[in-house]
């Protein structure tokens, strides 16, 4: 993993197409007819999906898209009615989330699953397994992990550093703002070293001030080489650090491309706005915006 990979990788994508679906040169992950129902509602319908190796892609679409279902069965949190995906290769369909974790793909949460009744270095060694359930982890706790322990808290006291998380070392997790908890979690997901990290709404709950910090961290990872998916609806970090846009609606995948090409894209404008927003006002919409405005402007007189 290196600078140069990523570099590779944004260069490669400059002769991909902007259809649903694209090839990519350098797949990582390859998916094909994924599906997932819950009752009558079809939350994902994928025909294909391709994330190139060493960038970062963004996944956003509309509330309700199905960009988080769609997270939770490639990295095995959930299980489709039908469908198949590999990660570098490796098909990974039935696999649970601590096996794929263990082949290098691991995600974080929309709302965060940092433990908080632990300490933030606790919260740290966890991640070194890969990923399971609370109830797994708590049961364990001490005795099993010793042999390893030495190697992964040095680990994890790096990556606290580099996330200027190693003050905060000792405090509960539950003390630590939503921000934190967002750098937290990414850190988590470091211990095991992944090649993919998918990010589920990183910016969300963030203040201004961590912001920028987290967006630095997010392109530090693709300058190791990493590849970076994230869900997100801030669309400034879309724009300012994603080599590649996927859009989804209806739990399809609607559109593809670069950032500047997608965020043009009337298409998407009307995923997200469910309207045409840019077609001219008709003479009566303006007569009936006017006369609103006048009985508005009528009632103010009256209320002073
Ligand atoms: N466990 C579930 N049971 C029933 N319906 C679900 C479940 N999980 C998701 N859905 C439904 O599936 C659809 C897709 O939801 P999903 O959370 O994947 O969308 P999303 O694109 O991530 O939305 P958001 O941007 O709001 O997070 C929605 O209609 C949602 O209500």
């Amino acid at each position: 993993m290196d600078v140069e990979t990523s570099a590779k990788g944004r260069e490669a994508l400059a002769s991909v197409p902007n259809t649903p679906g694209a090839p990519k040169p350098d797949p990582i992950v390859v998916g094909d007819g994924i599906t997932r129902t819950f009752g009558g509602l079809t939350a994902v319908d994928v025909e294909h999906i391709e994330i190139q190796r060493g960038v970062i892609t963004a996944l956003i679409g509309p509330n309700g898209a199905g960009k988080t279902t769609l997270f939770n069965l490639l990295t095995g949190f959930d299980k489709p009615d039908a469908g198949d995906w590999s990660f570098n290769g490796n098909r990974l369909a039935g696999l649970p989330a601590f096996k794929v974790a263990r082949l290098g793909m691991v995600r974080t949460f929309q709302l965060t699953k940092v433990l908080s009744k632990l300490t933030v270095i606790e919260n740290m060694r966890l991640g070194a397994t890969g990923q399971r359930g609370e109830h797994f982890w708590l049961s364990m706790l001490p005795p099993l992990w010793r042999a390893q322990e030495q190697a992964n808290t040095e680990r994890a006291d790096d990556l606290l550093r580099r996330f200027k998380l190693d003050a905060k070392r000792e405090d509960f997790a539950g003390s630590l703002s939503g921000g934190q908890r967002k750098l937290l979690e990414m850190a988590r997901a470091l211990m095991v070293d992944p090649e993919l990290i998918m990010l589920d709404e990183p910016m969300a709950g963030v203040n201004p001030a961590l912001k920028q910090s987290l967006l630095g961290h997010v392109k530090s990872l693709r300058e190791e080489g990493r590849t970076v998916l994230f869900v997100e609806h801030d669309m400034d970090m879309v724009r300012d650090i994603s080599d590649w846009v996927i859009v989804m609606a209806q739990g399809k995948i609607v559109a593809e491309g670069r950032p500047e090409q997608i965020m043009a894209d009337p298409a998407v404008i009307d995923a997200y706005l469910g309207a045409h927003h840019d077609a001219d006002l008709s003479e009566l919409d303006e007569a009936r915006i006017e006369a609103e405005a006048t009985a508005e402007l009528d009632q103010e007189a009256k209320n002073d």
